[in-house]
């Protein structure tokens, strides 16, 4: 492959970079008061501002050049025709699949993978009811009301976001737990004030040998039996979703309890399948689907939108400018929705897990940066923890502010309160503060003119800092769908120029087979193979046993 930092559009947006680096922001908007309308797009439900970034039309055409000669239009193809995008486990990466709610085929080696899709989603909607209506239940013939969803990375982090995000839409009398860390803490916590007889333990792991989740999972069914439950009743209170049937079954899950899974869905990219279940229990099935039917809004919008129009397009396009172009190492995500409060969690999964990457597709090292560091949190408690360094920091740290127009709990004036404080730290990333501005202010207020002009520098916010708005009407099930759809996306797009993987995470085996060694000789063993700082503080454990 051609490497994107030889390709013309790249070096024209290096060129340009250095035509454009000494505009800021406040002249771009003095020169045009028509950016919000040119540089704003919607689409499913989401209305996205980019105005607010340091690019003028020149610079967002040349983007698209970019986009275009690094063949975008046939990488999104490839990746809705099921063509084997994650190459190096020769896979399609097809959550598109698992949301597509046309009649249109998907095929994975020429067979099309729709009826499986719909006959899960069919045999979850049942197994939902049966938990609804008591004809699954537990033991001792009590309806199941508490889910325990046992699962760690995307088997977590992105079902955590839907049912946080989904709270209203909860059925009355479920409640739903997460374990994932393999810290005792994690069971310890869940496991607290829980009913056996009424309690649905689902092990959720694609490969059913993560060893946080088997652990967790041999915790929960130890809880289970020490509380008066038999091996015979463990079939009433665990249901899996796996690829793995043999381990699950082996575990004591009842094959027909066992949700599938598939090859052709990564984990981080996998709430849209029967990793949902739990979700959908606690939500139900419609409102489960409703999720499906935003993604593929979503999906549907980036299949055909022209690239200039395209919402996950331009996104990943500009955080392409920002992180080789200007020298950008973060991408900030900042929820002004207290119900989105793990959404930069996941994001952190859905991003870094797919484009922290070293090598093109080939194998080849690259030397242009790949993926972003992701962080973030909920606004405005961010506003009184990081956003000290957003604004006076010495860093360009790009940030997407996420709001609702209409609150899912409306309390008092809360609602135009969090509305305000997300555009006014929008307003002042955009504006900042002038040394002259701050001056006047303190001379005005009556203070002396050299305590002022000591104090001035301190209080200067040089703004300029570039950062997307997007706004929704309302955190419903089908925008939930299209604003996660949008990263995953978003995602793809900036793997695809930069010539990476977006879909394999071999970086995370390596760590794991150490631990594994490490665990063998941690009580007992020689040290000799081990460096000096290693050795040392497996001793020190060992003392301490
Ligand atoms: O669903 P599984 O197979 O337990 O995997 C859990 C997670 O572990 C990873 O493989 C590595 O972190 C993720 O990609 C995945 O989401």
């Amino acid at each position: 492959m051609t490497a994107p930092t030889e390709l013309n559009a790249w070096k024209a947006l290096q060129n340009h970079k250095s035509a454009i680096e000494s505009t800021d922001l406040r002249a771009l908007f003095q020169q045009d008061n028509t950016r919000h309308d040119k540089f704003s797009l919607e689409a499913a439900g989401l209305h996205i501002d980019f105005s607010r970034h340091r690019a003028t039309q020149d610079t967002f055409q040349r983007l698209l050049d970019l986009a275009r000669e690094a063949n975008l239009e046939a990488g999104i193809q490839a990746m809705f025709n099921g063509e084997p995008i994650n190459n190096t486990e020769r896979r399609p990466a097809l959550h598109v699949a698992l949301r597509n709610r046309s009649d249109a085929a998907i095929k994975v080696d020429g067979k099309d993978v729709m009826p499986t899709v719909r006959d899960t989603l069919k045999r979850m909607r049942s197994f939902v009811k049966a938990v609804h209506r008591g004809d699954f239940k537990g033991h001792t013939g009590k309806k199941l009301r508490t889910i325990v969803n046992i699962g760690i990375g995307g088997s977590f982090l992105g079902p955590k976001v839907v049912s946080d995000a989904l709270r209203p839409y909860w059925q009355d009398g479920y409640d739903l737990r997460y374990v994932a860390n393999i810290d005792g803490t994690d069971i310890t916590t869940a496991c607290r004030d829980l009913d056996p007889e009424t309690t649905l333990f689902v092990v959720c792991s694609k490969s059913f040998g993560t060893l946080e989740t088997l652990k967790n999972a041999e915790a929960a069914r130890a809880w289970f039996l020490q509380q008066g439950g038999k091996q015979k009743d463990v079939k009433h209170h665990f249901v899996a979703v796996s690829t793995n049937i043999r381990a699950a079954t082996e575990f004591g899950i009842d094959e027909n309890n066992i949700y599938p899974m598939w090859d052709w869905v990564g984990g981080r990219y996998s709430l849209w399948s029967a990793i949902g279940l739990p979700q959908a229990i606690v939500l139900g099935m419609d409102t489960f689907e409703q999720l499906l039917d935003g993604a593929h809004a979503m999906d549907e919008h980036f299949r055909t939108a022209k690239l200039g129009e395209n919402l996950p397009v331009v996104m990943g396009l500009l955080g392409i400018w920002y992180q080789n172009f200007w020298g950008a190492e973060s991408q900030a995500v900042l929820v002004y929705d207290e119900s989105l409060k793990e959404f930069p969690a996941h994001l952190q999964q859905m991003d870094m897990e797919s484009n922290g990457k070293r090598v093109t597709r080939d194998g080849d090292p690259v030397n242009w940066q790949t993926g972003a560091v992701v962080w973030g949190g909920t606004g405005t408690n961010g506003q009184h923890a990081y956003h000290q360094l957003l604004h006076q920091g010495t860093r360009l740290i790009p940030a997407d502010f996420i709001m609702p127009l209409r609150s899912q709990n409306p309390v008092a004036d809360h609602h135009a309160w969090l509305f305000a404080n997300f555009l006014g730290q929008q307003q002042a990333m955009l504006e900042g503060k002038t040394e002259d501005e701050v001056l006047a202010e303190l001379l005005t207020q009556g203070m002396d003119e050299k305590q002022a002009r000591a104090l001035a520098p301190h209080k200067v916010i040089p703004g300029n800092q570039p950062h997307t708005a997007i706004t929704f009407d309302l955190l419903t099930p089908e925008v939930l769908g299209a604003l996660i759809a949008l990263y995953e996306h978003k995602v793809y797009v900036q793997g695809h120029i930069w010539g990476i993987n977006s879909f394999d995470q071999w970086g995370v085996e390596l760590g794991k087979v150490l631990g594994n060694a490490i665990h063998d000789v941690l009580h007992k063993g020689d040290l000799k193979p081990y460096d000096d700082s290693t050795a040392a503080l497996i001793r020190r454990y060992r003392n301490s046993q």
